[in-house]
């Protein structure tokens, strides 16, 4: 029976939010840039963006923050208001069916308010041709009647600063990127930046950590703060019904055994997949709807769930033959390669079976 039948988004190393991380996030997003850890990137920019808006007194420009799920896009766009300390608004692509949803809300916007729209590309069409104007000109067109008598009515907005977030910073139409002044590229996170995230939210949630513990966290969670605070909470349960309460690396690498996250952050299904990579059919080439059977999963599940991330961490490549298995993969499960393996088939991008001196 397969574990993720029900939702891959319930697993514990799933990037996007569940319900439990919604009810504690409040309480761990930093409230502003100087507390807000790692991107150092991005913090310095848009540090840049916000001081120099606040030196002139005008709101700043539109500002974009893309990249995937729990990095940081939703807790960056609260502190921008806070920085600016102004009020924040907060809605969602999907929120806005109609043009006139979007009117209503951009016209009771005050002067200097964020806007923040999450989910971004997910906008329908005749919101985001809205949206075009209101960035540039800080009017609206609102369009009253129908057919023949319909007549565009227009109305001024006071200066706002729009701050979108996007996973999909691809799938956004050219005219509204180029409406955002500033974007802000998010990076997945080192293991040393997650650990103190890790340290961080430790000390919020009252949590006795030791350096190795949160470093234990820190490399289990997928370069992603989300999932750190989350395995954390995870260590910290484990901690205290078992433990007295203190985390060591002992305790928080026995707690992720407990919920099959391993050292490297793979959970079970992404083993299940490697496993059979490797035991069933060598190392591959094998396509993917022969590993998903064999894994006992759809082939959407191993390809969006499973494979971005062994992909990512050179485990595992996507080749135009099928799914090869890197050394990295081999030495991951403890397993020796067999010899006759990785004859023709190495992408350049990824190191498949060690360098020729190896072999
Ligand atoms: N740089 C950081 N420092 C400390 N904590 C962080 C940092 N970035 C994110 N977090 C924590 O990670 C959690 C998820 O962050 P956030 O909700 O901002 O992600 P997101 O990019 O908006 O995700 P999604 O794409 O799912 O909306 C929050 O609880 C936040 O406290
Ligand atoms: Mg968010």
């Amino acid at each position: 029976m397969s574990p993720y039948e029900s939702d891959p988004a319930d697993r514990i190393v799933a990037a996007s939010a569940d319900g439990e991380d919604q009810a504690v996030e409040a309480a761990l997003r930093p409230k502003l840039l100087d507390e807000f850890i790692g991107q150092e990137r991005v913090r310095e920019q848009l540090s840049l963006v916000l001081q120099a808006a606040r030196q002139r007194g005008t709101a700043p420009d539109h500002v974009l923050l893309s990249g995937p799920p729990g990095l940081g896009k939703t807790t960056l766009s609260m502190i921008i208001a806070a920085e600016l300390n102004a009020p924040i608004r907060i809605t969602s692509g999907p929120a806005i069916q109609h043009a006139g949803d979007l009117a209503a809300i951009l016209s009771s916007l005050t002067e200097g308010e964020v806007l923040f729209l999450d989910e971004i590309h997910r906008m329908s069409r005749p919101a985001e041709e809205m949206l075009y104007m209101a960035m540039e000109d800080f009017r609206v067109d609102v369009i009253v009647g129908k057919g023949p008598g319909a007549t565009a009515i227009p109305l001024e907005l006071p200066p706002f600063t729009l701050v979108g977030a996007t996973t999909r910073a691809g799938l956004l139409p050219p005219p509204l990127r180029d409406r955002f002044g500033f974007t802000g590229h998010m990076e997945f996170y080192a293991p040393a930046e997650l650990q103190r995230v890790v340290h961080r939210s430790a000390d919020l949630l009252d949590v006795e950590i030791d350096p190795a513990g949160a470093a234990e966290i820190a490399g289990r969670s997928r370069g992603t703060p989300r999932i750190a605070n989350r395995l954390l909470r995870r260590v910290r349960d484990f901690a205290q019904v078992r433990h007295d309460g203190v985390v060591t690396v002992e305790i928080a690498a026995r707690a992720l055994d407990v919920y099959e996250v391993d050292a490297r952050g793979l959970d079970r299904l992404d083993r299940a997949v490697l496993e059979a990579l490797l035991k069933l059919f060598g190392g591959g080439p094998v396509g993917l709807s022969t590993l998903a059977v064999a894994v006992g999963e759809e082939s959407e599940t191993v390809e969006e769930v499973a494979e971005p991330f062994l992909v990512r961490e050179g485990l595992l490549a996507r080749t135009p033959r099928g799914r090869i298995a890197t050394a990295a993969a081999w030495r991951h499960l403890g397993l020796t390669p067999p010899p006759q393996q990785g004859r023709g088939a190495v992408p350049a991008q990824a190191e498949l079976w060690g360098s020729a001196e190896e072999r």
